[in-house]
């Protein structure tokens, strides 16, 4: 397996008041059909900062990233990212927006008839419309030396093991600089040491390439490494918020159930 060494990063508490909000969802209601799934979400997030959102089942939390980047539309609610409110953009603008914004989904999400440069440079292409072959190979190689597969660019996605295919969906997504990155489960169906170096990974991604992140797992081990910032949802609302250890140390008893 080709892994790199992932030195542990300390994290530095968010000085939240000082900093910008970069994503803002007040008041956020969505059902479907009879069956009311987002309550009343309140969420800020300001820039750099890693938000861990936990929660069982079935809860809405990807509905809520959902609505974040348009493709669900919320019944009710403000939800305010970079600086412009979703529901008011038009086509060109929310595809505009979304260029700024990266996802993790659970399958990597790579083409699977491109290499894994292919892959890569055509991302570049679509987005950062970059089409001088020396800054392709630039940025290529660059971003695959950071998530530590140096090596993999002539590799199909199909000969990447679970672990590599998640560091090279990474890099598809960090290679065009979103702003923003919405992970969604990123450490599913991998083995717990190969988690715990992804999970190192996102936090290392963040320090150097300074995005802001909102990350859904049911990894807690992965929330430890990555949170500054958990918020736990229950029926269709946030119904509890505070760092990783603030959280680890309550007393409610619905908090601890998380923990145990
Ligand atoms: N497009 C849709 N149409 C109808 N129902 C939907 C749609 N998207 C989500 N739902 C429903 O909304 C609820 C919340 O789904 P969501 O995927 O957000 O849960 P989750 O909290 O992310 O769960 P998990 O942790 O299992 O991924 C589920 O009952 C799901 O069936």
């Amino acid at each position: 397996m080709e892994t790199t060494e992932h030195k542990e990063l300390t994290k530095k508490p968010v000085e939240k008041d000082k900093q910008e909000v970069i994503i803002e969802i007040k008041g956020l209601k969505k059902s479907f059909g009879n069956k009311q799934v987002l309550k009343n979400i309140n969420l800020r997030v300001h820039r750099g900062e890693n938000v861990v959102v936990l929660g069982r089942s079935g809860q809405g939390k990807s509905v809520t990233i959902q609505c974040i980047v348009g493709l669900l539309t919320p019944d009710a609610g403000i939800l305010n990212v970079l600086g412009q409110e979703v529901e008011k953009l038009n086509d060109k603008e929310l595809k505009e927006l979304r260029t700024k914004i990266g996802f993790l989904f659970q399958g990597a999400a790579l083409y699977d008839s491109m290499t894994v440069r292919e892959n890569m440079e055509f991302a570049l292409t679509r987005v950062l419309k970059i089409t001088e072959q020396a800054e392709l190979d630039k940025k290529v190689e660059e971003i695959l030396e950071s998530v530590g597969l140096p090596d993999a660019a002539e590799k199909m996605p199909s000969d990447l093991s679970g672990g590599m295919r998640k560091r090279i969906g990474l890099a598809r997504t960090l290679i065009v600089q979103p702003e923003i990155m919405l992970y969604d489960e990123p450490t599913t169906g991998l083995d717990p040491i190969t988690s715990r170096e992804i999970s190192q990974l996102i936090l290392e991604m963040q320090k150097k390439y300074k995005t802001t992140s909102i990350i859904i797992t049911h990894d807690m081990e992965c929330a430890k490494i990555t949170a500054d910032r958990v918020v736990i949802m229950d029926d269709g609302k946030y119904v509890a918020e505070g760092t990783f250890d603030e959280l680890h140390k309550s007393d409610d008893k619905f908090v601890k159930s998380y923990f145990i």
